[in-house]
């Protein structure tokens, strides 16, 4: 049977662009299918106007240390617009094309196992690499559709902030803009049901965390539950719950940050017969689908939803639907950072996981009093922890500080390379640094391993 296309690519986000320049560096035929605008979430909606307005409310935070002023949030998102425009020209249909990939606009459907159909139009792929990504999950609390509430696909199409948010769920996306919100001078309302804000962050970094946006302005409300929504001119009134009492909050718009739903619907998955659920696309080990030579990658699998996972996927993928070596995902070394300030940033397993796989584990932390560099910044947060099997292998890490996301890089770089923690001790790192935590880290490994030494233990004994 002769195809059209070695490959083709549905969806040009982070995993689809991956999937199809990789596709394309192995010399094969590719064609990239977007029905919106490539880049995807995270160049328009996502990671790219997030950071830049984390980055733009930091600098008036620092500023309004020194003086008082009204931040003009005209100017504020238009300078977001720019930056995500900057990513966007390198990512453009004509750039892929350059490139040798034939791109599409249209919204891709299965006809069969082995067909897409765009408008009029049907393709055959050897191989297919589904990459549909998610959307925000809208929660069905009674009158939600009755007010214009934003999403993150809304939030930074605003030509102007409004003075006063809700920010419903107080996950990534919420902790982030709730900061940054709060920092160029809108006043914030989060919402979160759970008992602490980042449930699958280190809870007692979160907690630190919670207690640095509550200081700087941010009214954060947990075991919160959201039961109604109304609208009173152009008023927004949540009806909220806590310890079973109602109580009202009001603001000029409310932001809807609750987790993702997969985006499956516009795909006729049913007419390959490819197997999903909620959750999104099943897929096995080679992120295979069931259906022979069918891929999905990113957020439309799961089960971690950031752009350098669905970039990792992407070239897994695309070796195994393209070469006969089959590999496999691997999991077991995954870092992703919070990018609030301090930042959280994570690598591998968190403390409670650590304690639930092993039976021996030991936590290297250090704290911003032990550390130079920290101190000599006012009000500095420094938190690491370190966690280490009974050899001092690194099982995990989580920082809380100012760049942890590239602070935790050097440990992500340690453990994915299987390194004990003492191996840092005689690393020379410069004074004053931040990461100069982990050679210290690395010395305290250092001498534990020395003393459970059967030899050194042997001559301390005798000694005694
Ligand atoms: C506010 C926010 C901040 C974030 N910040 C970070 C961060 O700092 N770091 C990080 O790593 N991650 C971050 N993320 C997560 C990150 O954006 C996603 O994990 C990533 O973009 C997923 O990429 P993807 O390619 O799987 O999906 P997407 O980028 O959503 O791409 C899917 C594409 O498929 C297209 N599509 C869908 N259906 C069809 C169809 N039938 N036919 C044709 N095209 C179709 C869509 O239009 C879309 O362009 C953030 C997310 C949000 C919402
Ligand atoms: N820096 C980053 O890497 C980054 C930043 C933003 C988003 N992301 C990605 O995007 C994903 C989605 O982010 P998100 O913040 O939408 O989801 P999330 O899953 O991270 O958090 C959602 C939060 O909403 C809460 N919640 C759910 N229903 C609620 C309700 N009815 N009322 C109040 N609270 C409720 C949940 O308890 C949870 O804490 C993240 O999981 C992450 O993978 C990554």
């Amino acid at each position: 049977m002769t195809f059209d296309f070695d490959l083709i690519v549905i969806g040009a986000g982070a995993a689809g662009l991956t999937c199809a320049i990789t596709a394309k560096g192995f010399g094969k035929s590719v064609l990239l299918i977007e029905k919106n605008r490539t880049g995807g979430e995270c160049t328009w909606s996502g990671c790219v106007p997030s950071k830049a307005l984390i980055n733009i409310s930091k600098e008036i935070n620092s500023a309004r240390k020194y003086c008082d002023f009204v931040p003009d949030t005209r100017k504020i998102m238009k300078d977001v617009k720019k930056v995500i425009e900057d990513v966007y020209s390198h990512e453009t249909p004509e750039v892929l094309e350059k490139t040798g990939i034939n791109f599409l606009e249209g919204e891709a459907e299965f006809t069969e196992n082995k067909t897409i159909k765009i408008g009029e139009n049907t393709f055959s792929g050897k191989s297919i690499i589904i990459a549909t990504g998610s959307s925000p999950f809208v929660p069905p609390i009674p009158g939600i559709n009755t007010v214009e509430y934003l999403t993150n696909e809304s939030l930074f199409l605003l030509e102007e902030i409004p003075k006063s948010m809700i920010i419903l769920g107080g996950g990534a996306i919420g902790v982030e803009m709730a900061q940054a919100l709060n920092r160029i001078g809108v006043e914030v309302h989060l919402v979160e049901m759970l008992d602490n804000i980042l449930f699958r962050e280190d809870q007692e970094f979160a907690h630190i965390l919670r207690e640095k946006l509550i200081d700087e302005g941010v009214n954060i409300h947990i075991k919160t539950k959201a039961v109604e929504v109304k609208k009173n001119n152009n008023t927004i009134i949540l009806t909220v719950e806590k310890d079973g009492q109602k109580s009202e909050l009001s603001a000029e718009s409310m932001l809807v940050a609750v987790g993702r739903k997969p985006s499956t619907a516009s795909l006729k998955l049913e007419n390959a017969g490819i197997e999903y659920n909620k959750k999104g696309i099943e897929v096995d080990k080679h992120l295979e689908t069931n259906i022979h030579n069918i891929y999905a990658v990113g957020d439309v699998v799961g089960p971690y939803q950031f752009s350098h996972m669905a970039n990792y996927q992407g070239i897994i993928a695309v070796q195994n639907a393209l070469t006969p070596l089959k590999k496999s995902i691997d999991y077991s070394n995954v870092a992703w950072t919070t990018f609030t300030q301090p930042e959280l940033a994570s690598a591998g397993m968190s403390e409670k996981e650590a304690r639930e796989k092993h039976d021996n584990i030991h936590i290297y932390s250090l704290k911003r009093d032990e550390l130079d560099r920290a101190k000599t910044k006012k009000d500095d947060i420094f938190n690491v922890k370190i966690i280490c099997d009974h050899k001092k292998k690194i099982l995990g890490a989580q920082i809380l500080a100012d760049r942890a996301g590239e602070l935790i890089c050097e440990i992500q770089a340690m453990k994915s390379n299987g390194l004990s923690l003492d191996k840092l001790a005689g690393v020379i790192h410069p004074y004053p640094t931040y990461a100069e935590a982990f050679s210290k880290l690395g010395k305290k490994a250092y001498v534990d391993k020395l003393m459970d030494n059967p030899v050194v233990s042997l001559i301390k004994s005798i000694k005694h």
